[in-house]
């Protein structure tokens, strides 16, 4: 097995949980977090102290994070980092991105994947918060996929500072569109749509419910594969109601998955 050595950008909600899990309980074997990167002005009193509690170094500078003795970084920060340092990464490291809304874009994607062909290192996509990635893939090979719809429905609270008596459609529309005005909330539509038949085709409701506890994904997909349809009711993150619980757990899946002599699933 080979060892990995992971650096992160983002140390909050789901980068602490990837500290906790990896660095801390030990979950994927051989694996460690050792470097941690923020150049704003604010990290330079606060990420030392921090990075130390988790046995890793802190970096104020990208050069340095990518020169330090790192094989993967994993994003998990917002879509304007993810952008910011994507090309850079990709160009000395392999690189895990969880803000997926930076490739709706597709001069952006088309940038990084032919980075990545010319570097030799890979970007890898986690599912998420959500699943069914894998049937749109394979329906893809049979016979093409005529129609995917995402339904997103939330706690009135994670969507809006309104507050809303009742249930209420925010938006209805394409995925392109659905990730400008919910950045923090619809990188799931785009990683659906790279799974399935792109940001302008796949269609996206996103619900503000004062009546639900929880981030709800319904995914339905028709092809001449047949018919799918997949609801999953996801708890929230403890620390950021935003962010599905499942989210970090997919990142440790997808990490996992690099060391996997029998890899499950496309
Ligand atoms: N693909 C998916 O299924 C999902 C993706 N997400 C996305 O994952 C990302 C992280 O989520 P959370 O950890 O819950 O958010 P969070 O808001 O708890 O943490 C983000 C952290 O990134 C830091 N950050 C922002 N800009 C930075 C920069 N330039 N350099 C270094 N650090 C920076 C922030 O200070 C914050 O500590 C967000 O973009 C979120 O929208 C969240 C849920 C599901
Ligand atoms: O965590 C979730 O349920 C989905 C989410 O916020 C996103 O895709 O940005």
């Amino acid at each position: 097995m080979i060892p990995i050595k992971i650096g992160i950008i983002g140390k909050g909600n789901l980068g602490t949980y990837l500290l906790q899990k990896i660095n801390k309980e030990q979950l994927l074997p051989n694996t460690k977090i050792t470097a941690i990167l923020d150049e704003r002005e604010k990290a330079k009193v606060e990420l030392p102290a921090f990075a130390a509690g988790y046995e890793c170094a802190a970096f104020h500078d990208i050069d340095s994070f990518l020169q330090s003795d790192i094989d993967i970084v994993v994003e998990c920060s917002n879509i304007e980092a993810a952008q910011e340092y994507s090309l850079e990464v990709i160009e000395k490291k392999d690189l895990m991105l969880i803000s997926i809304g930076a490739f709706a874009g597709s001069t952006f994607g088309k940038l990084i994947e032919q980075a990545a062909k010319t570097s030799g290192n890979r970007v890898y996509l986690p599912s998420g918060a959500i699943g069914g990635l894998d049937v749109l893939k394979a329906a893809k090979f049979s016979g093409g996929i005529e129609s995917v719809t995402l339904t997103t429905r939330k706690p009135a609270h994670s969507l809006t500072s309104e507050g809303i008596p009742a249930e209420q459609t925010l938006f209805d529309g394409p995925a392109r569109d659905a990730i400008v005005q919910f950045p923090k909330n619809a990188n799931v539509a785009i990683v659906l749509s790279l799974a399935g038949i792109g940001v302008e085709k796949t269609q996206v409701r996103i619900i503000a419910d004062p009546e639900v506890t929880r981030n709800i994904h319904r995914i339905t997909a028709k092809g001449s594969f047949g018919e799918f349809d997949l609801t999953i009711k996801n708890n929230p993150s403890p620390d950021n109601p935003k962010t599905s619980h499942i989210t970090g757990a997919s990142i440790l899946a997808a990490l996992a998955n690099i060391n996997s002599a029998v890899v499950v699933g496309s």
